[in-house]
């Protein structure tokens, strides 16, 4: 009875979470993140659970088979929903269809060959070596393709070994003392509809919570960036340049603004859209000048910051002259028929600074040496007034 009412709770959560699931995939336009697999996967094993309190003693045969075929199938169709969730979109109706017509023509077979004990046995074996490989690959994902998500990956592969010892478990008993021994009465499966009773309430609502992290991220970064260039926006630079500041290690950094020059020709000349193309070319040259941990940003229009971070002011003149030079050499590829677009830039560089609320100063200082820097013909580096007062000062 114990059981009966336990079983009958696991059909109700399942069935409610994958309704659940399929309400906010309509709500996920284009990348679902997997949450729609996991609502198959959730029905899928809810009519598995039904099967199992409305199908009858063990031994009859049909029902027992599409049951265990449903079992089995809810797994694979959970790890193929976490493969999309992790970026790697793969099928999910072939394979299931596959999986579950071999699985039940392999049923038939055991169950002519070796009878109905045997069968139970063999889902058990199948699903504590499913759940084996699903727990090892969520602890390889942890050091691999979910890093971010280290503590949340630990714990579902102490969950899903739990699963993993259950299953092996039912096959020894199976084996020990045949079907009477997981019979619904028994003190076994009493633990395990328990253990799977807990598990139904606790991983969906863990899976919404990673949808929710991957979401929130996602949000933080479209803030944080430009659409056209994937540069930091203003808003991002100055996220990261308080996060580097609050850093004990931090020292001076340099700021560079880099203009590109007669940018309204390029646009009249060649079109907007050839225009973008410059800017994201430049972009990447920035990216790819700049050293790893510089902060490259696009402030607007045409304009760009770079703030040269763990470095003296031989360092910074060095990137601002790197700079301007690699804008000048590296051409913007044209697309049919037309040439490729030429640009330079000119660069204005500030003294050196120690902390964020200092920006927007070391901003104007820069921004006047750009100017000086296209009044005196453009494609060259202007540094700011107080440069040497500020490599003295900080003793660069
Ligand atoms: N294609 C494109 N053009 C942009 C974008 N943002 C700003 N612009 C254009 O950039 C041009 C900036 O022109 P100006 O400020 O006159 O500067 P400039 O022509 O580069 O001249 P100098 O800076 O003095 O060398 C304007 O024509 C803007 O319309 C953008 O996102 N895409």
């Amino acid at each position: 009875m114990v059981t009966t009412v336990i079983l009958g709770m696991l059909c109700v959560y399942l069935l409610c979470f994958s309704v659940m699931f399929l309400l906010i995939s309509t709500r996920l336009n284009g990348k679902k993140m997997g949450v729609e697999v996991f609502a198959l996967g959730n029905l899928l094993l809810g009519l598995a659970y039904i099967l199992q309190l409305f199908g009858g003693p063990p031994d009859e045969v049909l029902v027992s088979v599409v049951n265990h075929t449903l079992t089995l199938s809810a797994p694979v169709v959970y790890v193929l929903g976490a493969m999309h969730f992790f970026e790697r979109p793969t099928p999910v109706l072939r394979p299931l269809l596959t999986l579950a017509a071999g699985y039940t023509v392999l049923q038939l077979l055991v169950q002519w060959l070796l009878g109905t004990e045997a069968r139970h046995a063999m889902l058990a074996a199948a699903c504590a070596s499913l759940f084996l490989a699903m727990t090892v690959a969520v602890l390889y994902g942890r050091r691999t393709f979910a890093r971010d998500l280290r503590v949340e990956m630990l714990v579902f592969a102490v969950l899903i070994g739990g699963i993993c010892i259950l299953n092996a478990m039912k096959f020894a008993v199976i084996l020990d003392g045949g079907l009477a021994a997981i019979d619904m009465s028994s003190g076994f499966q009493k633990i395990f509809y328990i253990y799977m009773s807990f598990l139904a309430t606790v991983l969906p609502p863990c899976a919404v919570w990673l949808v929710l992290r991957r979401l929130t991220d996602e949000l933080r970064n479209l803030a944080a960036h430009d659409p056209l260039t994937q540069l930091l926006n203003r808003r991002g630079l100055m996220d990261a340049l308080d996060a580097y500041f609050r850093s004990r290690t931090a020292g001076p950094v340099y700021l560079l603004i880099v203009d590109i020059d007669h940018f309204k020709r390029i646009n009249d000349t060649h079109g907007h859209k050839a225009g973008d193309r410059v800017l994201s070319h430049v972009a990447a040259v920035l990216k790819a000048t700049a050293r790893q941990g510089d902060l490259v940003c696009r402030l607007g229009g045409e304009e760009f910051v770079v703030i040269a971070l763990d470095t003296d002011s031989a360092g910074a003149q060095q990137l601002a002259e790197r700079m301007r030079a690699a804008i000048e050499h590296n051409e913007v590829a044209g697309t049919g028929v037309k040439q490729p677009i030429r640009c330079t830039a000119t660069l204005g560089a500030s003294g050196a600074f120690t902390a964020a609320q200092d920006f927007d100063a070391f901003l104007q200082q820069a921004d006047a040496a750009l100017y000086r820097g296209k009044t005196q013909g453009r494609n060259r580096v202007e540094w700011a007034g107080g440069v040497e007062r500020s490599v003295q000062m900080y003793g660069l």
